[in-house]
């Protein structure tokens, strides 16, 4: 395929509710969807799930304009491309900037797959035709709050809890939850909150039988998360440390975590989201999908990624109607019972919805072959 025309729409939707997270709180979601053309006018779209600021990772909005923009697109476009794997070739001269290449080589992946007349699922590799579903819940101060929203969502059916938590905000909220619901696989996410220092204290959440506990420690550290899993028994799951097959494999043989959150986005693609899958069944560490609060572009290709056979646990890919009032594809990402039904259209299985998108376009922007 050659990539003839790239277009990135500039968004911006609010979410229904805000979600607060121990770096703040985020209603309005900025962001970019890139779509990319071939020589027989097929599509295929991609999302950068990049903030408008800096908290979740050195990454914006803008700088992956920017890299887009001034550097990924010119390697791309007019480009002869077999196979979506070979873009990360194409990229290689750039240093990181994940979330930049992984916008562009999402819409290579969709319009490769929609070309072969393939689900994107397949074209990964996927067999499931249903994934399990979890959810993450963030910060409500109010604690009794907190356990009518998780009830709710229990309810619904969602497989798994997964709340926020930071320093003040932990062990007595935890103790709450469980004592409300004794079963529910529960998870805590303290997105690098702690230092070593706070061992006693993450030691105390070991009598909650917790699924596990997401990115205790700084977010470039897989030293210190190695000595913490040696002090706890609550399995350590590495998000924000894990940006490469290389980085796992560290952290895997220095033992700094026991599962890993793959965020397609953190990690630049597909493509080496599923060599990190690969390498952690090959290593007995269970896997699931994270979130970045997508629009149903990049939820999408979250769910196809997860019908991978190591995504053992429930991931962040709850239902369209769980962030916004109307989304930006059809049909929307439903939940039923704490299932997602893959679908079974080719390329990410659901189409724009072009309507809705243009309602939350900010600005257009559009590259052609010179
Ligand atoms: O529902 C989702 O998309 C997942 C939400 C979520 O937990 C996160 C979203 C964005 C940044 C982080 O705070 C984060 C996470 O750390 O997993
Ligand atoms: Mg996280």
């Amino acid at each position: 395929m050659i990539i003839k025309e790239i277009t990135i729409r500039k968004m911006k939707m609010t979410m229904k509710n805000p979600f607060t997270t121990s770096f703040g709180t985020l209603q309005e979601r900025d962001f970019l969807l890139l779509e990319v053309m071939d020589e027989d006018g097929n599509t295929g779209w991609g999302e950068s799930v990049a903030f408008r600021s800096p908290w979740y990772s050195e990454e914006t909005l803008e700088t992956n304009l920017h890299m887009l923009k001034d550097f990924l697109i010119p390697l791309v476009i007019g480009k002869e491309i077999g196979h979506p794997d070979e873009v990360s070739s194409l990229f290689a001269s750039i240093r990181k900037n994940n979330m930049a290449k992984s916008t562009v080589e999402g819409a290579i992946w969709d319009l490769y797959a929609k070309r072969n007349k393939m689900t994107l699922a397949h074209a990964l590799g996927g067999q499931a035709e249903k994934i399990e579903v979890g959810i993450s819940i963030g910060i409500h101060e109010n604690t009794a709050e907190l356990v009518e929203t998780v009830r709710g969502f229990v309810e619904e059916g969602y497989k798994r809890i997964k709340v926020k938590i930071k320093p003040g905000y932990d062990v007595e909220v935890i103790r709450e939850l469980r004592k409300n619901f004794p079963d529910v696989p529960l998870m805590a996410d303290a997105n690098s909150a702690y230092t070593l220092e706070d061992v006693q204290l993450l030691k105390q959440l070991d009598e909650f039988n917790l699924t596990m506990i997401e990115q205790p420690l700084a977010s470039d550290d897989i030293i210190d998360h190695a000595a913490l899993q040696k002090q706890i028994e609550t399995p350590i799951c590495l998000d924000e440390s894990i940006h490469s097959l290389e980085d796992t494999r560290k952290a895997i043989e220095l033992g700094s975590t026991k599962i890993i959150n793959i965020k397609i986005g953190r990690v630049g693609g597909l493509t080496e989201a599923k060599k990190i899958h690969d390498y952690c069944m090959t290593h007995g560490i269970p896997v699931w999908c994270g979130g970045m609060l997508e629009s149903g572009i990049g939820r999408a290709h979250n769910i196809a990624l997860t019908t991978l056979p190591n995504f053992i646990l429930p991931g962040d890919t709850a239902g369209s109607s769980r962030y916004w009032e109307e989304d930006v594809i059809t049909p929307e990402v439903v939940v039923e019972d704490g299932y997602i039904t893959v679908p079974s259209a080719y390329g990410i299985g659901y189409e724009p919805n072009l309507e809705a998108m243009d309602k939350f376009t900010v600005e257009e922007l559009n590259y052609k072959e010179k």
